[in-house]
């Protein structure tokens, strides 16, 4: 065997999982005067699917491009398994790259477009034929090996650029877009079955996508872009549940947005026995922005947060759909947003109700179905008063305006 890759068994990544496989260090890259990626730095660990996601020219392609070797930092380093990139081409980097163009060889059948790599490496035939059987195995196109690429199907020939990338055992594989031209369906199935060979290969992958349903469903971390910058790097639920500012909360999910002013500080601090204590605000939703049904808050779930902002200091308070829960507007007993429902859409097995508030701005509620509950359809039109589970919420700092704010409800997609 002409290369030490061709020896490392399948899933010999798990065996230096806490360990740091790729390393970017204030990474810059300019085109011209242009400057399109700043100050990135990221530590991926052995095995981690590990998703760049962010919007339409945000620099994902253009990272990917400097980690593969195709383009050269303007700065900062990568470094892959402790050895320095720089000056490495891309073909002598241990790195593999499928586009979301699938490039297959369409004068060869699928075994010979997945044995290519194998062959430019002059890996003995036998061994070639029982690695690519192997190959196929995995990405169930055993009974397909024949075929031409162009009698398969797109997520057929996807598999087969995906098998072509991975059978030279590759430390890292990069996946530009990979689904992105597959079927709604096709791609759900994709992911599944990509998410399930990373696993079983136990290569890093490094996955880019625009799509934030597929980056919370797919990766162990995600890290978030925008205008060429890391926003937050963090597990699917870490950025969901504790988005680091408007820009993140906005981008994954849908997300209501209020303006608050802050009522009380009660900072973290050491109790009568030593103990420290969890820091709290209080907080109440603008009366601007509510006639009447002045919402307070307590205990909110930011204790960190409590050491850096001061009583009437302004912060922007965020409620995903499903945090939120309508009432009666005739029930007293309960603090909330007064407003009428002027959208209601069964799906399943939630409600989606879109409420006017009665300032004008419009927001989202996700409550699951409750078939039991007579008062739970509500009626176009119908008054209603809007509450969220206490601990729900999520608080973060006055943002300049971006000219957004108008609509507090944002559709994620
Ligand atoms: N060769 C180049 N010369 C000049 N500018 C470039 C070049 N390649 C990319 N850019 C610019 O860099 C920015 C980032 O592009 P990039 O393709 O990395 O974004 P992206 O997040 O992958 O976008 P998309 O999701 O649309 O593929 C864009 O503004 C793009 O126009």
């Amino acid at each position: 065997m002409t290369d030490s890759l061709m020896n490392t068994p399948i899933a010999s990544a798990s065996s230096n999982a806490d360990e740091t496989l790729l390393q970017l260090k204030g990474l810059q890259k300019r085109y011209d005067q242009t400057e399109v990626l700043t100050d990135i730095n990221l530590d991926i660990k052995h095995g981690e699917f590990l998703t760049l996601l962010g919007p339409s020219g945000c620099g994902k392609t253009t990272l990917l491009r400097l980690i593969a070797g195709f383009e050269q930092p303007t700065a900062g380093t990568i470094s892959l398994d402790g050895m320095q990139m720089a000056g490495l081409p891309a073909d002598k980097r241990p790195v593999n790259t499928v586009f979301q163009q699938y490039a297959l060889f369409p004068h060869m059948s699928v075994a010979q477009n997945v044995a290519y790599g194998l062959k430019l490496k002059k890996v003995p035939k036998d061994e070639i034929q029982t690695r690519v059987r192997e190959m196929l195995a995995m990405v169930q196109l055993e009974h397909l090996a024949n075929r031409k690429p162009q009698d398969l199907s797109g997520g057929q020939q996807q598999r087969v650029a995906i098998a072509r990338a991975v059978i030279n055992r590759p430390k890292l594989l990069l996946l530009d877009e990979p689904l992105s031209a597959l079927d709604h369906k096709l791609r759900l199935q994709m992911q599944s079955e990509l998410k399930r060979l990373q696993r079983e290969l136990g290569i890093t992958f490094v996955f880019v996508t625009h799509d934030q349903e597929e980056a919370l469903s797919m990766s162990d971390r995600i890290a978030v872009m925008k205008d060429g910058r890391f926003q937050q790097i963090g597990t699917p639920i870490e950025i969901y549940e504790t988005p680091a500012n408007l820009f993140t909360a906005k981008f994954i999910g849908e997300t209501n947005l209020f303006k608050a002013e802050v009522k009380g500080v009660y900072p973290k601090q050491p109790d009568r026995d030593g103990r420290v204590t969890n820091g709290r605000i209080e907080v109440e939703v603008c009366e601007a922005q509510v006639q009447e049904g002045k919402a307070t808050l307590r205990n909110l779930r930011r204790p960190d947060f409590a050491n850096d902002v001061q009583v009437g200091d302004i912060v922007n308070l965020l409620l995903r759909p499903e945090d939120l829960r309508i009432y009666d507007p005739a029930d007293d007993g309960q603090a909330g947003l007064l407003g009428r429902v002027i959208e209601s859409n069964y799906k399943g097995s939630t409600l989606d109700s879109i409420i006017e508030l009665a300032n004008g701005h419009i927001i989202k509620a996700s409550e699951f179905f409750d078939e039991d509950d007579p008062s739970f359809d509500y009626k176009l039109n119908e008054a209603v008063k809007v509450a969220w589970v206490d601990g729900w919420e999520w608080v973060l700092p006055e943002e300049p305006l971006t000219g957004q704010e108008t609509t507090l409800y944002k559709d994620g997609s």
